[in-house]
């Protein structure tokens, strides 16, 4: 659940007068997500989101995301569009925090997806690639090398409390990724969460992807790492190879990786998976009891950690000959 903030009505309706919005028919908050407050809103116009941003999304970042969004949008990539306040501005301020209103997408995230999904995903991430160049803002990513070592300094303390061993073996997997993590690949604008949550699908056809509040600038095959960790494990932590292949293959008849980005997949895969490990890991240790939120498992990224450390070449990720 992630409803962190509460609005009030009156508050809404006034926040509202400031958008060429239609009036409030109904409002309701939306279970899903871990990082922002989302409201549904029904009004006498279209239906819209209502997003509060919360702590971990910074305001200096906002028009990033937002002016992606506008960007993408307008070089056919289906995702949803800010909408102006009368003044052009596209945030607002509602119950003390920065908010946005932003179209609403049709579709549902697949709780079970395929690899005929895995490769449509692959072909829209390409195609978010694409169309993402010439896109003037720029933003580092803040949970890369740098980033990851922060979270692990406020989290190794208490390590040891999720598994015996675990301090000393990222604190080597840092390392491994400091000495190891390539440079010199081709970079852009990255989506850096498109995980099944963030990708709508109307029946087998995929209809739009949300959630640019990672969005930055980095390596592009490191976002391709991160779609292979996070739609071709099964549950039981196996490696669907037959979902890798989809997805690659989707990917590259958009647009090829070329011999280096291949290399450096297995070296990539593990540092996304270990993104996501820091980042459930801190949540996991310091997301009081009660909170409205679901935290999620930090191990399950462990174990596909593990599993890409022992990954030979980047064939056994389903490259096609
Ligand atoms: N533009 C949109 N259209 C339709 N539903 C949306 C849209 N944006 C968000 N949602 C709904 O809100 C949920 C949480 O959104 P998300 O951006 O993933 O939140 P968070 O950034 O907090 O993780 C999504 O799973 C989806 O159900
Ligand atoms: N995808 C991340 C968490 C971020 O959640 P989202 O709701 O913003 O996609 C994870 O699974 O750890």
């Amino acid at each position: 659940m992630a409803v962190y903030t509460d609005i009030s009505e009156d508050d809404l309706k006034w926040f509202l007068t400031e958008y060429d919005a239609g009036t409030l028919l109904s409002y309701k908050g939306i279970a899903e997500g871990v990082e922002n407050s989302n409201f549904l809103l029904h009004t006498t116009k279209k239906p819209l989101i209502l997003t509060l941003y919360e702590k971990r999304v910074e305001k200096a970042d906002l028009p990033f995301f937002l002016g992606l969004m506008q960007h993408l949008a307008a070089r056919g990539v289906s995702c949803p569009l800010p909408l102006p306040r009368k003044d052009g501005a596209l945030l607002g301020t509602l119950s003390d925090r920065p908010a946005a209103l932003i179209s609403f997408l049709e579709g549902m995230w697949l709780r079970k997806p395929e690899a005929k999904h895995c490769r449509e995903v692959g072909k829209a991430l390409a195609q978010m690639h694409i169309a993402a160049e010439g896109f003037e803002l720029k933003r580092p990513n803040a949970l890369s090398l740098e980033g990851w070592k922060l979270l692990w300094d406020k989290s190794e303390a208490r390590a040891d409390e999720v598994e015996k061993g675990l301090s000393a073996e990222i604190r080597g997997e840092i390392d491994f990724l400091s000495a190891h993590w390539p440079k010199d690949l081709p970079a852009g604008v990255i989506h850096a969460d498109l995980f099944p949550d963030n990708v709508f699908f109307l029946g087998d056809e995929l209809s739009g992807l949300i959630d640019f509040y990672f969005a930055c600038n980095d390596l592009l095959a490191y976002d391709v790492s991160i779609i292979l960790n996070a739609w071709c494990f099964e549950k039981d932590g196996a490696y669907n190879i037959t979902k890798g292949t989809a997805m690659l293959e989707g990917y590259q008849s958009v647009r090829p990786l070329n011999s280096a980005e291949l290399a450096a997949l297995r070296v990539l895969a593990r540092g996304s998976a270990l993104r996501f490990f820091l980042t459930r890991l801190y949540d996991w240790l310091t997301t009081p009891e009660g909170a409205m939120v679901t935290k999620k498992d930090p191990l399950e990224y462990l174990r596909k950690l593990r599993f890409h450390r022992q990954v030979a070449s980047a064939v056994e990720y389903g490259l096609s000959a």
